[in-house]
């Protein structure tokens, strides 16, 4: 019987103890140990859960201490792992006020992320607590449970009616819809000229852009804040350019991986994730690092990356699972797809944009494409579709993906993670057997059509 201990018990450590029980279970003794009161709580119901969209927060959950014991595991919640001796094996922990030890044969990070927390004035983190509480009242982050009660709790009174959100990326916009739903007076603010840079082109932010701003969200980019301020409560956003009287400001900035717990001993990437291989090693044996924590391997750059994302986070869960109890897979890598619907436009990317596409040092060239949905007989709910492709100018190589449209087209974008992770031309792409039915697309799609139009 070997021990494997797991850190960190959310969508990754619940999709890693859940594959090693169901698979290995007979074999392995497994000891999870979690800082936080709950897990598996699904961040991407927050927007929905403050903008009214869904009932309550009682779906946003999946898994629980008493299913994962049910499962084989012994939990410990609550328990904060404070220190870990790579060479003696052993992690140690602080449970409900006592310091204990805990050995392990194989030892599996899946300690997450936090928000990002820019450096100014009263923005920054009460000490000594884990549940991202900022100084000045009234200035949130956004990761747990816990910050989205807060948020909800303080709405409840009116007079708070200018939120600022600081930061539109997913988050940012996303909770700007949501507080604008509820009538609150929105400011969204971005140090990038749109929304959404690292995930789309200008001319995608651009339609984002216009589709918040039509919905009476003020738009405030290409701004740097430099402080928050107010007696008590927040009352202001400063940034370079201008400054905004507000009751409440969110920041949304970004995550950044916990990994203090490798200080010093673990290999890490630039922006301080566990570097791991494609089978989730750490640079220690027997050491697995896995989710938010952790780099991916991105297919599109060819090279590890940082992706913070709960498909990721389930996918390196599964992977390590196997890895750790002897059975060899790989990652097969990650393209970072992606979706968002704000209001009725709805966007979806996967690889690079040009701008990344440029920095890992292809040179991109585009095709694009608009055109209906469905033929023009078809009369009802017929929207214009935006299609992007971006593939590398001289291997002709597909490396990103974006679809915007008021119609659902999540569906197709995996077709691009897919083409991508295989490393499809774009002139295999205009010869694809796509089917046609006036219902669903024309014959001449706009994906056929963006494929056949790409510059040769
Ligand atoms: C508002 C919001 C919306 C999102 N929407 C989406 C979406 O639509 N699609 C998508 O794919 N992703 C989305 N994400 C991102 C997604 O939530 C993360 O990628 C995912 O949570 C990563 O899972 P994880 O298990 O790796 O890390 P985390 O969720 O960060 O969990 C880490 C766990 O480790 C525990 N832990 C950390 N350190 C210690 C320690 N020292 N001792 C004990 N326990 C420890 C923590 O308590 C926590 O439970 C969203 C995130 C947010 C905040
Ligand atoms: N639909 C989805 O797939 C969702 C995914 N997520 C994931 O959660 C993670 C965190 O999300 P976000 O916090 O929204 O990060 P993000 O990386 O998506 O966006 C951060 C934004 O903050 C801006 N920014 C950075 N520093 C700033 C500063 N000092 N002042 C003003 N703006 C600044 C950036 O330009 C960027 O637009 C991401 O990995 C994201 O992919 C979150 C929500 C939904």
């Amino acid at each position: 019987m070997s021990k494997i201990v797991v850190i960190g018990a959310n969508h990754a450590g619940t999709a890693c103890v859940n594959t090693i029980l169901a698979n290995y279970g007979a074999d392995n003794e497994v000891v999870v140990f979690d800082q936080n009161s709950n897990i598996s709580f699904l961040g991407c119901g927050i927007a929905l859960w403050i903008g009214q969209q869904i009932a309550g927060s009682e779906g946003l959950f999946y898994s629980d201490k008493e299913q994962l014991e049910a499962a084989g595991a012994t939990v410990h919640m609550r328990t904060v792992v404070e220190s870990i001796d790579y060479g003696a094996k052993e992690v140690h922990v602080l449970q409900d006020g006592v310091r204990r030890t805990e050995s392990y044969d194989r030892l599996i990070l899946a300690t997450g992320s936090s928000p990002i927390v820019p450096p100014i004035a009263g923005a920054e983190l009460v000490e000594g607590t884990r549940e991202f509480k900022a100084s000045l009242d009234n200035v949130q982050y956004i990761k747990l449970y816990q910050n989205a009660t807060e948020v909800i709790d303080k709405l409840q009174d009116d007079s708070i009616r200018r939120v600022a959100v600081v930061g539109a990326g997913y988050i940012g916009v996303e909770l700007a819809e949501a507080f604008q739903r509820l009538g609150r007076e929105v400011t969204l603010v971005d140090i990038a000229r749109e929304p959404l840079e690292g995930y789309y082109d200008p001319e995608f932010g651009d339609m984002m852009s216009r589709t918040l701003a039509d919905h009476g969200i003020r738009l405030a980019l290409g701004r740097n804040v430099m402080a928050v301020e107010g007696r008590g409560r927040v009352e202001r956003l400063v940034t370079d350019l201008d400054s905004f009287d507000v009751d409440m400001v969110v920041v949304a900035v970004g995550f950044r991986p916990n990994t203090e717990l490798g200080a010093g001993v673990l290999e890490l990437f630039d922006n301080g994730a566990f570097l791991v291989d494609r089978n989730q090693r750490t640079s220690q044996p027997d050491v697995y690092a896995i989710g938010d924590c952790a780099t991916v391997h991105d297919n599109a750059a060819g090279a590890p990356n940082y992706i913070a994302l709960a498909t990721n986070a389930v996918r390196s869960g599964v992977v390590a699972a196997h890895n750790a109890c002897g059975t060899g897979i790989e990652s097969a890598g990650v393209q970072g797809s992606n979706g968002v619907r704000v209001y009725d436009l709805n966007m979806v990317s996967t690889g690079l944009t040009t701008a990344k596409a440029r920095e890992f040092g292809y040179d991109p060239v585009a095709t694009e494409f608009t055109d209906n949905q469905r033929p023009e007989f078809m009369l009802t709910d017929n929207h214009p579709v935006t299609i992007k492709i971006i593939f590398d100018r001289t291997s002709r190589v597909i490396l990103g993906c974006q679809i915007a449209s008021k119609e659902d087209v999540s569906m197709m974008i995996h077709t691009f993670s897919l083409a991508i992770q295989e490393k499809v031309t774009i002139d295999k792409l205009a010869l694809l057997d796509i089917f046609f039915l006036p219902h669903f697309n024309k014959p001449y799609n706009y994906v056929t059509m963006a494929a056949l139009s790409a510059p040769a």
